[in-house]
């Protein structure tokens, strides 16, 4: 991270810095990944399917996912994450390609008897510099795990301090494309502008799934540059318009729906 862009006021006044980065070290040649035709539907779940998906994502690549519960937003994270392999069409992938992934289910995935810092030295034994224990306790800093909590069990901290580990992590595997499922969750408002900040310093690609409007809007503040996939009706399309045009679209539908209601009772 090159800016010391967060502040922190804490009870007792004292003032306290981090700053996040998600590291990435290589460029890698465009087309990072591609879903060609792709269709996916669950063998135990017969009425869900996703069908005829094409999309790319590149380094630089700005993406909100964005649809009704239940709708498929996750799903296409895993067949993009190549957790779930298509029933049809074809996933390439750049064969140095390093995906971040975040989600509850890798917070849940914590060891819990695991310390932060046992974690990470586990995960990354090579650490670069004199001391791996400083190398890594330096990186928790940055994601704002204070020093109490480093060599404190994961089962006893929060929601939020577990997410600042997986979160550290992330950035430790130096990856390419981060795929973002609900990251928001757990996160104080400082922190979501923590993490908001990190994206737009990422140079590599982010794909996100929130239901968090705001981080949405800064993600995807570049007009040029970011991209809105609506998942609905089975399918994946490129809404053509800004996050703030869908969100009105939206509401504009809700009062619709509301508005025929309202007209239905009064028969
Ligand atoms: N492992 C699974 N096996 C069978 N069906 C599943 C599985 N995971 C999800 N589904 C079903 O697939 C559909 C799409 O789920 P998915 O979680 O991708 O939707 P989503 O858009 O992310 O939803 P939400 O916004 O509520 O998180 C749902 O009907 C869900 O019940």
């Amino acid at each position: 991270m090159r800016r010391d862009n967060n502040q922190k006021l804490q009870g007792s006044g004292v003032i306290i810095r981090w700053c996040w980065i998600f590291q990435n070290q290589t460029e890698l040649p465009r087309p990072l990944l591609q879903l060609i035709e792709v269709s996916f539907c669950y063998p135990n779940k017969s009425r869900f399917r996703l069908s005829n998906v094409d999309l790319g994502i590149d380094m630089g690549t700005r993406v909100a996912i964005v649809g009704p519960n239940g709708a498929g937003k996750s799903t296409l994270l895993n067949l993009i994450a190549g957790d779930l392999v298509p029933t049809e069409g074809e996933v390439r992938r750049s064969q140095k390609l390093r995906i971040g992934r975040y989600s509850q289910h890798f917070v849940d995935q914590l060891s819990m008897w695991e310390t932060p810092v046992e974690y990470l030295l586990r995960l990354y034994p090579d650490q670069e510099g004199c001391s791996k224990l400083e190398a890594v306790r330096a990186k928790l800093g940055k994601f704002g795990l204070t020093g109490e909590n480093h060599s404190t069990p994961t089962a006893k901290l929060s929601g939020g301090q577990k997410a600042r580990v997986v979160l550290t992590s992330i950035s430790m595997s130096k990856p390419h494309i981060l795929l973002l499922d609900e990251p928001t969750n757990h996160l104080d408002m400082q922190t979501i502008d923590a993490l908001a900040d990190a994206l737009d310093e990422f140079k590599g690609g982010v794909v996100l799934v929130s239901h968090d409007s705001r981080l949405i809007s800064r993600v995807c503040e570049d007009e040029e540059k970011s991209e809105i996939w609506l998942v609905e009706d089975g399918t994946v399309t490129f809404f053509r318009g800004t996050f703030e045009e869908y969100k009105e679209e939206l509401i504009g539908e809700i009062k619709a729906e509301v508005d025929e209601l309202t007209s239905l009772v009064g028969c």
